[in-house]
Parts: structure tokens; C-alpha cells; sequence
């Protein structure tokens, strides 16, 4: 099947008269944002091949004859390795009748001048994420460019045998050793590395390259313009051969793999197999829709002025507080809005579970008429999902149902209307990308995606003081009335405000005041087990061996801190006791409460992953540079400290891995990045962070990619894994040792409504299922880490890691 272009939407391959480029992708974490560099800049149709497509590489002659150039992308590893460069390298071997215009872009151009006679070496320091300005000749592709900034992410360089006996200088001739190798730029400001090459050309084959990442969000213009200036020269060597492509460009399209998941969530299952599976699947979506009845579906709202009512008093004075329910809670941070309380109903919410290690898909409203499904891979699931969601869209029935604000319509000022809440895994993510799990993944016993679909819902918007009962059950008035009720009895008793246990009653005051010493007790019991340093540290040494390598540019290390809390007459921590004391201790905009079919959850999470409105407006916050607040760090310290050279590289190529996600699905040139590296103060750290937005094409109908698209191509978060993410994966997976499970994944909900919301799960803590019924003790966990770059100390990252793992750890230290 052929693949026009990971950016298909922004593509029209077949509009009359346009030139083809085949773009070879290495796995880089930046191949969307070349593509559409490649798109945009120079108007080109670009398809994507692997590097380790078998079928295309055993007819690589055929499939070259349909294009008019080739660019060979960055990627991890070595280009000497056959495995990393794949069939890059019949490129270089090309007879001169067959031969096209090359541009190799970092692996790609090591690869090109390794294979004319160039040695590749191991930088002194690698260069992951680093600007620096490029002296370059001012001839060919160079041409009329002036001065150009370019961010690197190398850690190997070409040595061309005359390098280091130019006395620091760039030189622009060829030498005996690599008599084709024509230098084109250097970078002359690396005083640890000495001159590095930064571009070359062949003197006499169409083959040109560039070791800095022209696409980069941190590239001046000027690297677009540099891609023009080669395509110029590209379509002269063209001309001057004659050179035509094959007459039917998709003739190259059966040696061609397909090679990523563009098929939206709503594309139709294609094969047999999946058919049938589909049908399985779909009748979870039919199974959730029967249970809001056959008729249109209904939102069902009220609208109440309620100043800041909190959800924790809402939450205990409903009486839910013991039971499954997910509670999105902005905890009154300055950055969080809205707070959003999903209602589990016994027995009626359908609840929708999936196992990456056996792939199984579970669903029903409770274990008696729970259904089973295989499915041959995750991808499925994501269409049951939108599946789920369209068929409750109130939109698509006409206006909802406003029961009291007299208004009319919905409430559009609400971020979720009902759907699903709940999260997916780390593994979960890693089988998006093909990573393989870590074999003590099964024995994860905790769902890796886990998600309720949610009828009754309360939103609270903070900033408006204005909260929404809404419920998408059929004839649901007297829950609305209910809660209606409560909330009016909260804001009589003026409840809603933080003292609210001292006015809620003697009743209620004692047993919060007996729950908080039950937990306590068992605090006081608990043994913590946190990370050895030595350990740590060493797994920091191991991941800089791979990152002075070429395998990574950044991999961001993690581990957990087990605390073991012995249960006392069968009772273990009361989670929302725990959940109580957390969000006191570290208030965070996405603080997460979450019990849900066997899986505890309890977080306060500083940074979104991704957020979409009705409208198609996405955004991603990652967050990336993390500095220890204490008395002796005054916020201009830490704003230089995060100004860093390191810390600014950390984030940057983050920024440039999610726009590079994000692009896949929408294109590059709907790709901003409104804000880069700003600073952010949190409880207990600073943080840098940056912000990435794009806009889903407008769809007639249902037609086009949705923000659920966006986050199935996003996972697991690029923020919690590093760049190229699925090299950096596996190498994470063997230096960790272990699943990481909810942390590392996402938490949040789809809305009916189409919009959606989800934050990265870290400063969390997690119950292990299953041990409640195992005996006498129960185990929480607590994962953390931080980004190794080639720049980080063994013991800064263990300190990093400790000061984060504090944060959510400071709710288990007794008082
Ligand atoms: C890995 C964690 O955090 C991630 C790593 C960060 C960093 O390296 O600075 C910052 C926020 C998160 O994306 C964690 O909190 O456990
Ligand atoms: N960005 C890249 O293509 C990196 C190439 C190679 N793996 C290196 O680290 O030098």
C-alpha cells in the first residue's frame, strides 16, 4: 500500500505536475517536520519508505524510477551498522544509469560520506539539541544563504582524514583520502569537538548532505532556504539528464510498506481477520450506546453559580468517596480551570479494559457480564473508542436537553459532557510504536488502558465559579435533582469553602479526624524503598553510553520507590484520605483521583500531555528542565539555571519530537510552538516548559483525523521517553528492567462532545492490584526520573529524580 507522505492530509500527491520525493526514515522522532519541510518549501509530493522495508530494498531500482530525488532522513545508531542505515546504503551504489539526487540529513550524510572513503568518529562531546552558527563556503547549495543557525543532534561526525590539520580552520577542497567529498560548511564554535563538518557534496554524483537538522524548531529560515537552494541544483542535474520518472508514480507503491498508523480512528477495518474481531469490538460500542436507550442521545444539564465550590467536599458530601469514580481535579492551581468528577454507576457504567501483554480487550458493567475479545494489535481499540464516542454525540441529535438554566442547547462552556475517563498505560503506548514489553510486563496485573464511560458528570469551572450536572442516561432528572441539591446544601452551609470540615458537622469532622489517624498509623508502619544511588547513578552512566554512541539523543530514565503499608484489621490507606493529603502537600494543576476496575490511583501532576477542543485546537505542554526549589534558590538562579545551555537542549528536542508527532497526523504546517521554554513555579520545583499547538482540518461530516488521532500518534509521551522515541524506548526498556505501567501514560477523558483531555501521569502514586486480598500488606508505588542528556551528571539526575520522587512521597510520610 502506498503511503503518500506521513502528512497525507496536507498532501495531494496527485496533483498534476508536481515532483516526488522518497523520504528513507530511520525511526528519527523528526521525520514528520522534514517531510512537510519538504512539502511546503519545495512544493514536492513526498512518500515515506522504512529503512528496513525488505520488499522495497529488494527493489529499490524499480521503486527509485518513480521518484525524482531521494532524502535520507536522521536517525539512531551508526551509520557503519547495516541494521541502522538499512537500504540507505544501495543509494550510494546507484549505476550512473539509475542514479537520482541524494540529500542526506545527519545519518544520511554520515552514511553518504562514510560509504566515499570518510572515517565516521565518535564526537568528544555529542551535540544533541545544541544551536550553533555554520561557516559555510557560499557556493552551491550554499549559495546566496546567509547567516545560517542550526540546532545539532549528532554524537557521531564525519572525518574526512584532514580535519584536524587545518589548524581549526574550514576548508573547502577535497583531500586523497575522500577525493569526492567536497566540504560545504563547518561548524568552527565547538571548542571541545574542533572543527566539525557540517555539510558536504559528491563532486561528480547528484549527492549532497548536512549534519544539522534543518526542520528544527531552533533552525533559522535560513535552512528551508537551503533545502530550495538544493532543490534547484536537484532539478538542474534533472534536466541535464534527461532524468523522467516513471509515467504511473504509484507504480513504486506495491514494493512499498505501508509506515505508520494514518488511519484514523474512524477508517474502516480493512482485513478479514479484523473484520471479524471488528464486529466483536463494535458491539462494545453498540453495548455502551444501548445503555442510553435507542432513541437520539440527550444531554441532560444544569448550571449553577457556585463561587468556588470544591470538588473534594462535593465528592464526600454526594457519598462517593468510597466508591469508583475519576476526579479530575485542578486542586485551585493558577493554571488549572476546570475540575471534572466522573460517576461510576454499579452495575450500569460500561467499563472498557485492555492488556497490552496478552492483548485481550475486556468490557462490561461488571465481572458477571464481562466480554472478552483477542485482538491482533491496539490499533483496534482506538476505533471502538471514536466509535463509542460518535454514536453519543448530542450534537449529531439536535440540542441537548437544558433542564434549568433556561438557556437552550449545551453547555459550551463545558470541556466534557460524558464519555470516557480514565487512562492508558506506558506499555500500552510502547505497543503504538512497536517496542516490544519487558517480559515481567505479565505479570502486570493493572489494566493498561482503563477507561469508564462516563453518564453523570460534574464540571466545575473554577474561572467562571459556574459547575455543570450533566448526565447522558435517559430520563436522569432525579440524579441532576440530587445533585443539584447537595450542592445547594454545600453552598447554604458555605461548605464549599476551604474550612470545610469545621462547618460540615461534628459528624463529618470526626470521621475525617479518625480517617486521618487510621492513615497515619498505617504510614507510620510503612517501610519505603527508594532507589539506590549507586544503582541510579550507574543506570545514568549506561544511558550516556548510548547517548555518546548515536543510539539517543535524550532518554529520559526513570525508576520507583515502593512503599509498603501494613493493612490493620484488613484495611489498608483510605486512598482519598491519601488523595486529601497529597493535593495539600503539592497542589498541581491536573491532580488525578482515580479508582477504577482494580487500578488506585492518586496524583498531582504538573504538565498536560494533550488537550483538543471541539473546535480541532490541540495542544501540547511538555515539560522538560526541572530545578530543585529550597531557601537558597532564588527564582532568578533557577530562571539561569533553566536558561542553561543543558536544560534548554533537554527541552528542545522534546518540542521538536512533538512536533514531529503532531505533524504526522495534521501536518506540519499546522504545527506551532506559541511558547519555548518558559518557566514555570510549582510547589516544590521550577520547571521548564513548552508549548506546542496545532489545528485538526475542518471535516465535513466525519471524514478526517480527531484529537484521538493526535494522541494514539503521540504515545507513550515523548516527555517521558526521549528522542528518537522508539530507540530510546528500548534502550529505557533494558536499562529499567521493569514495566512502568500507569506512570509514564496518560490520564484523562474523550468527550462526547469530540474535545479531550489528558495529562502525563508522574508525581503519582499507584496501588498494586490485586493486594488488597493479598493478606496483610498492601503496596503503593511512585515512579520517577528525569532526562539523561550527554550533559548531565550521574549524581545531578539522581538528585533530580529524588526531589521528584518527594513530591508525591511527602503523603506517605506520617505527620
Ligand atoms: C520523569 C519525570 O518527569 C518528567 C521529566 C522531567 C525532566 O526531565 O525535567 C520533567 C517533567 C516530566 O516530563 C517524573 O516526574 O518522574
Ligand atoms: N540525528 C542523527 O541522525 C544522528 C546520527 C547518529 N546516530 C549520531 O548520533 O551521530
Amino acid at each position: 500500500m502506498l503511503h503518500a507522505a506521513a502528512s497525507s492530509y496536507a498532501t495531494d500527491s496527485a496533483a498534476e505536475g508536481r515532483r516526488h520525493i522518497l523520504y528513507v526514515d530511520a525511526y528519527d522522532s523528526f521525520s514528520n517536520s522534514i517531510i512537510g519541510l519538504l512539502e511546503h518549501s519545495l512544493g514536492a509530493s513526498v512518500t515515506t519508505v522504512r529503512i528496513d522495508d525488505r520488499q522495497a530494498s529488494a527493489n529499490i531500482i524499480q521503486v527509485l524510477k518513480a521518484f525524482d530525488a531521494v532524502v535520507v532522513g536522521p536517525g539512531p545508531g551508526h551509520p557503519a551498522n547495516s541494521d541502522d542505515v538499512g537500504l540507505i546504503n544501495h543509494l550510494w551504489k546507484l549505476s550512473a544509469d539509475d542514479l537520482l539526487p541524494v540529500f542526506g540529513i545527519c545519518l544520511g550524510f554520515q552514511s553518504l560520506c562514510l560509504a566515499h572513503g570518510a572515517s565516521i568518529k565518535r564526537l568528544k562531546q555529542a551535540r544533541h539539541g545544541i544551536i550553533s552558527n555554520i561557516a559555510h563556503s557560499r557556493t552551491d547549495m550554499f549559495k546566496g544563504i546567509a547567516g545560517l543557525r542550526a540546532t545539532q543532534y549528532h554524537s557521531l561526525h564525519v572525518d574526512l582524514a584532514a580535519n584536524r590539520s587545518e589548524g581549526g580552520q574550514a576548508h573547502w577542497t577535497t583531500n586523497s583520502k575522500c577525493p569526492h567529498i567536497q566540504p560545504l560548511a563547518w561548524d568552527v564554535e565547538d571548542e571541545i569537538n574542533g572543527p566539525v563538518l557540517m555539510a558536504a557534496r559528491h563532486t561528480t554524483k547528484p549527492f549532497w548532505g548536512v549534519q544539522f537538522h534543518p526542520e528544527s524548531i531552533c533552525t533559522s529560515k535560513e535552512g528551508s532556504r537551503l533545502l530550495q537552494r538544493w532543490w534547484v541544483q536537484a532539478k538542474a542535474w534533472l534536466t541535464s539528464r534527461s532524468r523522467m520518472v516513471a509515467p504511473e508514480h504509484t507504480a513504486a507503491s506495491r514494493y512499498l510498506l505501508p509506515t505508520s498508523t494514518t488511519a484514523t480512528a474512524r477508517d474502516a477495518i480493512r482485513t478479514e481477520a479484523e473484520y471479524e474481531q471488528s464486529s466483536a469490538v463494535s458491539s462494545l460500542a453498540k453495548a455502551i450506546r444501548l445503555s442510553t436507550g435507542s432513541q437520539a442521545t440527550q444531554l441532560q444539564w444544569t448550571r449553577h453559580s457556585t463561587d468556588q465550590i470544591s470538588p473534594i467536599v462535593l465528592v464526600e458530601m454526594l457519598g462517593l468517596d468510597m466508591d469508583e469514580i475519576i476526579l479530575l481535579d485542578s486542586q485551585n492551581h493558577n493554571m488549572g480551570r476546570f475540575s471534572l468528577l466522573g460517576v461510576v454507576v454499579p452495575g450500569e457504567t460500561v467499563k472498557v479494559t485492555y492488556r497490552a501483554w496478552d492483548r485481550t480487550l475486556r468490557y462490561g458493567t461488571c465481572s458477571d457480564d464481562e466480554r472478552c475479545v483477542q485482538l491482533q494489535s491496539i490499533n483496534q481499540i482506538w476505533s471502538v473508542l471514536q466509535e463509542s464516542i460518535d454514536l453519543h454525540d448530542p450534537k449529531m441529535y439536535g440540542h441537548g436537553q437544558d433542564s434549568n438554566s433556561g438557556s437552550g442547547g449545551l453547555p459550551c462552556d463545558s470541556p466534557f459532557w460524558g464519555g470516557f475517563m480514565g487512562y492508558i498505560s506506558y506499555e500500552a503506548g510502547l505497543e503504538t510504536i512497536d517496542v516490544e514489553l519487558h517480559e515481567s510486563a505479565t505479570s502486570s496485573t493493572i489494566p493498561d488502558i482503563n477507561f469508564a464511560f462516563v453518564h453523570r458528570s460534574v464540571v466545575i469551572d473554577h474561572a467562571t465559579g459556574q459547575t455543570y450536572v450533566q448526565s447522558l442516561l435517559p430520563n436522569d432528572s432525579s440524579w441532576i435533582a440530587h445533585v443539584r441539591r447537595t450542592i445547594h446544601e454545600i453552598l447554604q452551609s458555605r461548605a464549599a469553602v476551604s474550612q470545610s470540615q469545621i462547618t460540615r458537622g461534628d459528624i463529618t469532622v470526626t470521621r475525617e479526624l479518625r480517617d486521618d489517624l487510621e492513615m497515619e498509623t498505617r504510614l507510620g508502619l510503612s517501610q519505603i524503598s527508594t532507589p539506590q544511588e549507586r544503582q541510579y547513578r550507574n543506570k545514568v552512566l549506561r544511558c550516556q553510553e548510548s547517548l555518546a554512541a548515536g543510539d539517543s539523543y535524550e532518554l529520559c530514565l526513570t525508576d520507583e520507590t515502593l512503599i509498603t503499608v501494613p493493612r490493620i484489621d484488613d484495611k489498608g490507606v483510605n486512598p482519598w484520605t491519601l488523595y486529601k493529603k497529597l493535593r495539600r502537600k503539592n497542589p498541581a494543576p491536573y491532580g488525578a483521583y482515580l479508582r477504577l476496575s482494580n487500578a488506585t490511583v492518586v496524583g498531582t501532576s504538573p504538565e498536560r500531555f494533550l488537550k483538543w477542543n471541539r473546535e480541532g485546537h490541540c495542544q501540547f505542554r511538555p515539560i522538560k528542565g526541572t530545578v530543585k526549589k529550597s531557601p537558597s534558590m532564588t527564582r532568578e538562579t533557577a530562571h539561569n539555571i533553566l536558561n542553561s545551555s543543558k536544560e534548554q537542549a533537554e527541552n528542545l528536542m522534546i518540542v521538536d519530537l512533538i512536533r514531529h508527532d503532531l505533524s504526522g497526523v495534521i501536518g506540519a504546517e499546522h504545527c506551532s510552538v506559541p511558547k519555548l521554554m518558559t518557566v514555570e513555579e510549582y510547589e516544590h520545583v521550577y520547571q521548564l516548559v513548552s508549548v506546542i499547538e496545532g489545528k485538526l482540518p475542518c471535516s465535513q461530516g466525519r471524514e478526517g483525523p480527531t484529537g484521538l488521532d493526535v494522541l494514539k500518534a503521540s504515545l507513550p509521551p515523548g516527555s517521558m521517553t526521549g528522542a528518537p522515541k522508539k530507540r530510546s524506548c528500548e534502550i529505557l526498556r533494558d536499562i529499567e528492567q521493569r514495566p512502568r505501567g500507569i506512570y509514564s501514560g496518560v490520564l484523562g477523558y474523550l468527550d462526547v462532545g469530540g474535545a479531550g483531555d489528558f495529562s502525563v501521569v508522574i508525581r503519582t502514586a499507584i496501588r498494586d492490584a490485586g493486594c488488597v486480598s493479598r493478606g496483610n500488606v498492601e503496596t503503593w508505588r511512585i515512579g520517577a526520573g528525569g532526562a539523561v542528556t550527554i550533559q548531565s551528571t550521574d549524581r545531578g539526575e539522581y538528585l533530580e529524580m529524588e526531589t521528584k520522587v518527594m513530591t508525591a512521597l511527602t503523603a506517605f510520610q506520617s505527620k
